[in-house]
C-alpha cells in the first residue's frame, strides 16, 4: 500500500524543504527533469543507446521548467531537440526562467506557428508534454487547448506529471470536454515525483495512463505524515496487503479452530427465479474464509436454492419475524444483504437486519431501497455497515454528491471521487466503497484508499454481471473472521481484481470466487 498525494500536500512538502534550507526550488527541478530522463531510459532502454528526437511541449510555471531541464539533458546526451513554449517567455516563474535561459545557451524556441498540420507526429520519436502540471488552476483556455491540441493529436509520449489540462487531484479534464478533439487520448509514460497524484488513480485520467513512474526527488521527509487521517492510500498492483490480514488470510488454510471461531454470516436472498446473486455472495463469503454461511431464503425459492447450493446452510426468512428469530442465534456475526433481494423485501429487511448490532453489508436492492428517503437509511446504519453502492446506486442514496461530481469542472482542484466518497462515509456514518475500476473506499473519520482495476491491474472483464454480488460476499466473509468494517471492505476490493487478473479474460461472475485459492496460494508462499 502506498500513499496518493494532492498537488497542495506536494507543494507544502516542496516548501518546507526549501524554507529549511534543505534544497533550493532550482535544485529540485532539476532533479525532476534528471528523474523524468532516467524514467524515459528505464522505459525504452534502447532510446538511451543512440540518437533520437524529441520535441518538448512547456509552458509558462515550474512545468514548463522541468521541460527545459530535460530539453537540455537530452540534447547534451546527444539528442535532435526541439521546444515550443507557450505563453510569454517574460512571465516564467523565476525557475522555470533561469532553466529557460539554460536551454537557449543550446537551443531555439521554435515558433509555435510550426505546430499545425501534423509536424509534431511527422518529426520526433518522442514527444514530450511539459505545458501544464499541478498547477492547473482553471480549464484551458482557447488557446492553451490549440496549442495542447496538437499535442495530444500527436500523442504524448511523456506527461511529466500530468498530462496538460486534467486536475491532477481529481482526475479529471478541466472545463467542458472539447468536442474539437475526438481522438483516444493516451499517454504512454506518465512520471512524477515522491509518490503518485490523486488524480493519477481516479477516472478519467487513469483510463488515459498507459504506465508511471515515480521518481525520487529527495523530499520523501517533508511528504505529510500519512499516519494521519487525511492521506488517501492507493491499493495498487505493488501493494501487499498488510501482515495482520496475511495472517488472518493464512489461517483459512492451516486452521486447528471451530468453524465457529471464523464467524457465520447470513446472506439474504430474493425469491425463486432470483436467487443467483445471494448464492454468489455466499459462496463468495464461505470461500473468502467464513466458517459458515447461511442463506435466508423465502419459502417460494428454498427448493431452488437448495438444488444449487451444497457447502451453504439454508433458512427460511419469509418476514421480519423470521429474520428476528435467527438472529437471537448469536454465532451468526455478519448479514449481507441487497444482491436479487427485491426492493420491497430489502425495505422491510434491512431495518432488522441492521438493528441486530451485527457487521453488515449493504448493496445493491438494500441500498436502492432507499431512493428518495437516504436520510431513513443513515439513520439505521452505524459504523458497523458498509455501504456498496456501484454509480447508479450512489446516486439513489447521494444525489447532491453525484451532481456535483457529475458538474462541469470549472476550477482546480476539482470536485474528486475521493471527495465524494468521504463526503457519503461521514453523512451515511460508515464505509462506503464506491465501485468502479476505480473503487473509492472512505470512512466516516476520513481514511480513504483507491483500489485500482486501470493501468497495470486493467482488468475490464470485472464489469460482469454479479461481480459485484462476489464482492459483497467478500467483504461479508472477511467481516466474519473479524476484519474491520475498512480493513475488510479494502482486503475484499483488492482481491476482487486479484482474481480477475489472475483468471483474465472469459471471466464470468461464477469464477471470481474459484479463483481464490490460486490467489491465496500466491499470496501465501
Ligand atoms: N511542487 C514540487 O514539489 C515540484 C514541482 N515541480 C514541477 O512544478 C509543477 C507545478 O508548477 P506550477 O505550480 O508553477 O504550475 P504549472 O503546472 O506549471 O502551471 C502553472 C502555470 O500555468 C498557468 N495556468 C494555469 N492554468 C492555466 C490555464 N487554464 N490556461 C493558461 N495558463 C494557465 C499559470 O498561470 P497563472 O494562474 O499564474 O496566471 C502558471 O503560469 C509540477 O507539476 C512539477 O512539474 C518540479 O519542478 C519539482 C518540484
Ligand atoms: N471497467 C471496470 N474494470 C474493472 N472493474 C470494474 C469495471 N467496471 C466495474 N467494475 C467492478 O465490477 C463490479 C461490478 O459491480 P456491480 O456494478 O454491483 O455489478 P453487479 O450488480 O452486476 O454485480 C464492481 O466491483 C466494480 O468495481
Ligand atoms: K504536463
Amino acid at each position: 500500500m502506498s500513499e496518493l498525494l494532492t498537488a497542495a500536500q506536494m507543494r507544502t512538502a516542496e516548501n518546507t524543504a526549501t524554507d529549511a534550507g534543505q534544497v533550493t526550488g532550482l535544485e529540485l527541478m532539476e532533479r525532476a527533469g534528471r528523474g523524468v530522463v532516467e524514467a524515459v531510459f528505464e522505459e525504452w532502454p534502447t532510446l538511451a543507446a543512440s540518437r533520437h528526437k524529441a520535441v518538448v511541449l512547456c509552458g509558462p510555471g515550474n512545468n514548463g521548467g522541468d521541460g527545459f531541464v530535460v530539453a537540455r539533458l537530452l540534447k547534451e546526451w546527444g539528442w535532435e531537440v526541439e521546444v515550443f513554449l507557450y505563453g510569454d517567455a517574460a512571465k516564467l516563474s523565476p525557475d522555470a526562467r533561469v532553466n529557460y535561459e539554460r536551454w537557449l545557451c543550446l537551443g531555439t524556441i521554435t515558433s509555435n506557428e510550426s505546430l499545425e498540420g501534423g509536424y509534431l507526429s511527422a518529426n520526433f520519436d518522442l514527444v514530450i508534454d511539459a505545458v501544464f502540471g499541478t498547477g492547473l488552476s482553471r480549464p484551458l483556455t482557447e488557446d492553451a487547448w490549440l496549442f495542447c491540441k496538437e499535442m495530444y493529436k500527436a500523442g504524448i509520449d511523456v506527461a511529466i506529471d500530468v498530462p496538460s489540462g486534467f486536475c491532477s487531484d481529481s482526475g479529471r479534464f478541466l472545463g467542458e470536454s472539447r468536442s474539437d478533439f475526438e481522438g483516444p487520448l493516451s499517454v504512454a509514460l506518465t512520471v512524477t515525483f515522491e509518490r503518485l497524484r490523486q488524480g493519477h488513480a481516479l477516472l478519467p485520467l487513469a483510463g488515459v495512463l498507459r504506465a508511471c513512474a515515480v521518481k525520487s526527488i529527495g523530499i520523501d521527509q517533508y511528504l505529510p505524515d500519512f499516519r494521519r487521517e487525511t492521506s488517501v492510500s492507493y491499493l495498487s498492483g505493488q501493494a501487499r496487503i498488510g501482515a495482520s490480514r496475511k495472517a488472518v488470510l493464512n489461517s483459512t488454510a492451516q486452521s486447528s479452530s471451530h468453524k465457529y471461531s471464523h464467524g457465520h454470516t447470513l446472506v439474504l436472498s430474493g425469491g425463486a427465479g432470483r436467487t443467483g446473486a445471494a448464492r454468489l455472495s455466499g459462496r463468495a463469503a464461505l470461500r473468502i474464509g467464513a466458517g459458515l454461511v447461511t442463506l435466508g431464503v423465502p419459502g417460494s425459492a428454498q427448493m431452488e436454492v437448495a438444488s444449487q447450493v451444497t457447502g451453504i446452510m439454508l433458512k427460511r426468512v419469509d418476514s421480519k419475524e423470521d429474520l428476528s428469530g435467527i438472529l437471537e442465534d448469536e454465532r451468526i456475526n455478519v448479514l449481507c444483504l441487497g444482491p436479487g433481494l427485491g426492493i420491497e423485501r430489502a425495505g422491510g429487511l434491512v431495518p432488522v437486519a441492521v438493528a441486530a448490532g451485527r457487521a453488515c453489508v449493504l448493496d445493491a436492492d438494500a441500498l436502492s431501497a432507499y431512493e428518495g428517503r437516504p436520510e431513513a437509511l443513515f439513520d439505521l446504519v452505524t459504523e458497523t455497515c458498509i455501504l456498496t453502492p456501484h454509480g447508479g446506486e450512489f446516486a439513489r442514496l447521494f444525489p447532491d454528491l453525484a451532481a456535483k461530481l457529475n458538474a462541469p469542472s470549472l476550477d482546480g482542484p476539482a470536485y474528486s471521487k475521493v471527495d465524494a466518497t468521504r463526503e457519503a462515509a461521514a453523512r451515511a456514518g460508515c464505509v462506503v466503497l464506491y465501485k468502479g475500476a476505480d473503487t473509492v473506499i472512505a470512512s466516516p473519520d476520513g481514511r480513504c484508499s483507491v483500489n485500482s482495476a486501470l493501468g497495470e491491474r486493467a482488468a475490464p472483464w470485472l464489469a460482469t454481471a454479479g461481480s459485484g454480488d462476489v464482492l459483497a460476499g467478500f467483504i461479508a466473509g472477511l467481516l466474519a473472521r473479524g476484519f474491520s468494517p475498512m480493513s475488510a471492505a479494502e482486503t475484499g476490493a483488492w482481491l476482487h481484481v486479484e482474481c480477475a487478473l489472475s483468471f483474465g479474460p472469459g471471466l464470468i461472475a461464477e469464477d471470481l470466487a474459484e479463483e481464490l485459492p490460486k490467489v491465496f496460494k500466491r499470496l501465501c508462499s
